[in-house]
């Protein structure tokens, strides 16, 4: 389990972020064991296939401080909590409609002491509140995920990008995406040399994508 694939695509870490990342492995593999959210394969490979996964989104869009990021079933936090290590200022909302995910994710939080993390045991439908950015990785087809979490984009964009949704998909969408003419798509194998990233993307779809 190397965390130094981290340092090495993200150099500019603060001694802190460095830390808490490094913390993120033994906090992980002891929850883990308690409550299993990432399968016993993938924990021995927690850097390279979850936690930059994660950071992923980061490569493509940097979240300003104070702009408001929801996770739509974030499971055991990803790529929520990595993400939160990474923008200390910018407000994460971590949803999962799992009640023993969001109680792992909630130790996992409180273990590194971060405090811009809020997490929701629910199902998104029911989530009040607007946000800049949705992240998401494998909960639901694009048509599902866009029907789920309508109406909770801010209107106003404060970041360059348009507000939107940034979600980690893999292998071929051209039918899965066929009704979202707007959607860009940004290959992980671009930053991230290893071969679990050769068919990873990035699908950015702004708010009020227009149809067919
Ligand atoms: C395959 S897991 C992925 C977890 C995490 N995003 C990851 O990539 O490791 C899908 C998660 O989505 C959650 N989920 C599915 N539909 C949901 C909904 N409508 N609202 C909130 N959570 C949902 C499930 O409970 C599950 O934890």
């Amino acid at each position: 389990m190397e965390v130094e694939v981290l340092f090495q695509y993200f150099p500019n870490l603060s001694k802190e972020q460095k830390e808490q990342f490094i913390l993120l492995a033994d906090l992980y593999k002891d929850w883990n064991m308690k409550i299993n959210v990432v399968s016993r394969k993938d924990i021995d490979e927690l850097y390279l296939r979850h936690v930059l996964h994660s950071l992923g989104i980061a490569k493509i869009q940097n979240f300003l401080p104070n702009a408001s990021i929801i996770d739509v079933g974030t499971g055991g936090g990803f790529p929520g909590v990595p993400l939160a290590i990474l923008f200390p200022e910018t407000k994460f909302t971590l949803v999962d409609a799992i009640g023993k995910k969001i109680k792992v994710v909630d130790e996992v939080v409180a273990g590194l002491g971060i405090n811009n993390v809020t997490t929701v045991n629910d199902r998104v439908e029911n989530v009040k509140g607007e946000f800049d950015f949705i992240v998401s990785r494998a909960v639901a087809a694009m048509p599902t995920f866009v029907h789920w979490t309508r109406g909770k984009i801010k209107k106003e964009s404060v970041h360059e990008r348009k507000n939107g949704i940034l979600y980690l998909k893999g292998g071929d969408l051209t039918e899965e995406l066929k009704e979202y003419r707007t959607a860009e798509l940004f290959s992980l194998s671009d930053y991230f040399k290893e071969d679990f990233y050769e068919t990873k993307k990035v699908v950015y779809l702004p708010l009020k994508y227009r149809g067919k």
